[in-house]
């Protein structure tokens, strides 16, 4: 009890990161702790723009995607000085723990702050890429899906009426997750990752079959990080004869109201972190695990590496054939 608790958002921005710092605040009130609210992740603490948050100070974000908090790619993190002034920072207001809401990449340096300075640190996984080891999911990963999924069903409609072939680009720079939930819950064809080894050949030669076997539209998910899906567009239309466009969906997949599973999965994620804080539980992420809320090891979670769900694929390919 009676502690000082700060809170960030760091990395890219996830719809539902603002239902988790709400849920940190009123939960760090109603346990009768004071809770802090910094400004632009670990710049924010660099630099010491941090202030006290009420009750109010979370009144009407809920519904908000991005971060009223603000995020950032932070450099000087990466360096042992900027760490240390931060050290600093936090002492100097008593604060006694901090919780990191991110993705890898802010618990990664998170974990490096907490086993450099002793410093005591929460994680709350939230990234669209769902590419966080020790949860199935993490926050804004639901509510891009259902963006992308938007996106099929209209590109879907044009595909159909003009018999083309559609390349939709999604997020996933090294984790193809998005594209292959996605696939299965918007009938995507095919689904190309980086998590495999990309052979423009094979993907051409699988599309041409599809097609020859009386496929009359093929929608085609890959995920950014695979390559160069413009060249790839060109060569299916040239090797196929099919009429053949990309879309790049772009950052519309980061912005938007969270839906209700990502509000609520923020809210109960919150609510474990600040009890974990307050309660002096440390250097842990909280995460689920076919459907129960865990923790896990903060530095289990940024060493390991999250397994890429081939199930998962392997469904989108039979049931959207
Ligand atoms: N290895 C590291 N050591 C120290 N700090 C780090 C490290 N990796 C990342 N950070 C800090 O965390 C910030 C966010 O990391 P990053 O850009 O990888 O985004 P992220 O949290 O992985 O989010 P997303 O995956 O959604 O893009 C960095 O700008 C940096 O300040
Ligand atoms: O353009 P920005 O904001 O730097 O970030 C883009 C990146 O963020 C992500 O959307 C999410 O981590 C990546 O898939 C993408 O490459
Ligand atoms: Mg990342």
């Amino acid at each position: 009890m009676d502690k000082n608790i700060a809170v960030l958002t760091s990395g890219t921005d996830a719809p539902g990161m603002n239902a988790a710092i709400r849920a940190v605040v009123r939960t760090i009130l109603s346990n009768g702790s004071r809770v802090w609210g910094v400004y632009d992740g670990y710049r924010g603490l660099v630099d010491d723009n941090m202030e006290e948050l009420s009750s109010i100070s979370v009144a009407d974000i809920i519904q908000r995607g991005g971060t009223f908090l603000g995020t950032s790619f932070c450099k000087r993190w990466y360096t042992k000085e900027g760490r240390q002034t931060a050290y600093e920072n936090l002492k100097k207001r008593d604060i006694d723990a901090l919780i990191v809401i991110g993705g890898d990449g802010s618990l990664r340096g998170a974990e490096e702050f907490a086993r450099e300075t002793g410093f005591p640190v929460i994680g709350i996984p939230a990234t669209i890429e769902n590419d966080i080891w020790g949860t199935d999911y993490a926050i804004g990963c639901d509510t891009a899906a259902n963006t992308i999924l938007e996106a099929i069903n209209k590109i879907r409609d044009t595909a159909a009426a003009h018999h083309r072939i559609f390349i939709l680009e999604v997020m996933g720079n090294k984790y193809g997750w998005l594209a292959t939930y996605t696939a299965v819950a918007g009938g995507g064809n095919m689904v190309i990752v980086p998590d495999d080894e990309y052979d423009q050949e094979k993907v051409v030669a699988k599309a041409k079959k599809l097609h020859d076997e009386g496929k009359t539209y093929l929608v085609i998910l890959a995920s950014e990080g695979v390559g160069d899906m413009q060249a790839l567009a060109k060569e299916l239309q040239e090797k196929t004869g099919v009429s053949t466009r990309l879309t790049t969906l772009g950052l519309v997949q980061r912005g938007g109201s969270p839906t209700a599973n990502d509000r609520v999965f923020a809210s109960v994620l919150g609510e474990q972190a600040a009890l974990a804080a307050i309660s002096g539980l440390y250097g842990i992420v909280f995460g689920l695990n076919k459907g129960q809320i865990v923790s896990v090891d903060l530095r289990d979670a940024v060493t390991n590496k999250k397994v890429y769900p081939e199930d998962l694929k392997h469904l989108a390919e039979i049931i959207s054939y």
